[in-house]
């Protein structure tokens, strides 16, 4: 994600590096740089050139900030106008009403159907409450077959009817079964066009009056750049809604759409689509995209995603197998299944601080892992549960079972050797013979 912007304002910043302050003539040309770098992701150059004119003026009035170099606090500036620009602070969504009803919007294929899939998923298990999926895409069967799939996937029950060709009457219809059968939130998934027209706005416009949702949102593929930024000032014109949701940021998105949308429409991101999974929805939050976008990590929400996952009941038990050697092949393969249920391994280095860069042009196969859980299925559970048995010929056995070699074999022990003694090591409080420990791995 932002690959490309991230470099080049790294770039700009770098034409401060050894000044000793900020002047008029320094600043300028960092500024140009930033300038074309936002350009290039696809800002608008109108607001390109605002945002850069805001952090000129705040880096030239900020000189007396000693302690930090001018291309630490350029980098500070420009971070703080990005969050700014991007919104601020976080918005969530409204869900005061009985049921709280959600209107979502969008063109044809910028992801409305799959992203009302994880929203609906998102209520359910990380806000307990009860949704109800709506079809109202009267025009096309397999729209409505396709809710109906993420519905089953996620549980999630889905009203439609095939019969009925007017929207606004299925929507109403929905939300008496809503209040019949204790819904407290709808999703409405309306029909999307290849590209606006007034027909398809009527409609949505028809159903917002209707039903008067407590949020209207607009969903749009983050991938198509200023496009995106039109479309939403045309839908906004209309619609007057509430948030946007930006999907397929996972993909190779250049970034203007995120920095723009707010600046144009002035309604909040509310949230982002990051895969085609249901789980790969994400709460926007304006300062870790900025994070993000300057190449700086997003920890906080690798915490937050690494705490979803965590299973105390099950690091307990790791522990006391730790606690009396016993920790095996079979509990390194949950805790490899741990991380990746996290996401995409591409996804999750992007949020560590300098690692985007680094990996940026490495090809992450996100089964990493698949040799080392072949390897470990390769085993007998006898050997999984005591590695120390797995001599020359089990090695010969394990490395043709995996379609490894005898080589991967040895690593995979030595590494798991290593891994035990130092985990062992961490419980007992051992840190100085742990740091030398880690030195030796490196
Ligand atoms: N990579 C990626 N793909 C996504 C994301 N969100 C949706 N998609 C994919 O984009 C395609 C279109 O998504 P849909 O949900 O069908 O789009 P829609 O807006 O409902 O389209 P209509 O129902 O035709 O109006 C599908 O192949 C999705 O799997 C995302 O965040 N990342």
């Amino acid at each position: 994600m932002f690959d490309s912007l991230s470099d080049k304002l790294d770039k700009a910043f770098h034409v401060l590096k050894g000044h000793g302050q900020i002047t008029e003539v320094n600043v300028a040309e960092t500024l140009k740089e930033v300038r074309r770098a936002l350009v290039d992701a696809d800002v608008n150059f109108k607001i390109a050139k605002e945002f850069t004119n805001t952090v000129k003026e705040k880096a030239l009035g900020q000189n007396v900030l000693k302690s930090l170099k001018p291309n630490q606090l350029m980098v500070k500036i420009v971070k703080d106008e990005l969050t700014e620009m991007m919104g601020g602070d976080a918005e969530g969504i409204d869900l005061s009403g009985n049921p709280s009803v959600i209107l979502m919007s969008g063109l044809q294929g910028s992801g409305k159907t799959t992203f009302s899939g994880k929203l609906a998923n998102f209520l359910k298990t990380k806000k307990s409450k009860n949704p109800l999926l709506v079809a109202c895409d009267v025009y096309r069967p397999a729209a409505i077959d396709q809710l109906h799939v993420v519905g089953e996937q996620i549980g999630v029950e889905v009203f439609s009817n095939k019969e009925e060709k007017n929207p606004v009457t299925i929507a109403e219809a929905a939300i008496a079964h809503a209040k019949q059968n204790g819904h407290n939130v709808v999703i409405l998934d309306t029909a999307g066009r290849l590209a606006v027209d007034e027909v398809m706005m009527n409609e949505i416009s028809d159903i917002k009056k209707a039903v008067e949702p407590q949020e209207t949102l607009f969903v749009v593929d983050a991938m198509t750049g200023q496009d995106a930024v039109n479309t939403a000032k045309t839908f906004n014109d209309v619609l007057n809604f509430d948030g946007v949701i930006l999907t397929k940021l996972d993909g190779d998105t250049r970034g203007g759409a995120a920095i723009s949308i707010k600046s144009v429409v002035n309604k909040p991101i509310k949230f982002i689509g990051t895969g085609e999974k249901m789980d790969a929805i994400d709460v926007f939050y304006p300062s870790r995209m900025a994070d993000r976008i300057l190449g700086m990590g997003d920890v906080v929400s690798l915490v937050e995603r690494a705490q979803e996952q965590y299973d105390e009941e099950e690091a307990r038990k790791i522990q006391k197998k730790i606690a009396k050697d016993k920790f095996g092949f079979d509990d390194f393969l949950k805790q490899i299944q741990q991380v990746k249920k996290m996401g995409s391994m591409k996804d999750l280095m992007g949020m560590i601080p300098g690692a985007g860069k680094m990996m940026k042009n490495m090809d992450i196969d996100d089964d990493a892992f698949k040799h080392i859980e072949a390897m470990i299925h390769s085993m007998t559970p006898h050997e999984r549960e005591n590695p120390t048995s797995i001599n020359a010929s089990r090695k010969k056995r394990i490395s043709k079972g995996s379609g490894t070699s005898v080589q991967e074999v040895n690593q995979l022990l030595k590494q798991f050797s290593q891994m035990s003694k130092m985990m062992k090591m961490m419980q007992g409080g051992g840190g100085k013979k742990m740091m030398e420990m880690m030195k030796n791995i490196q």
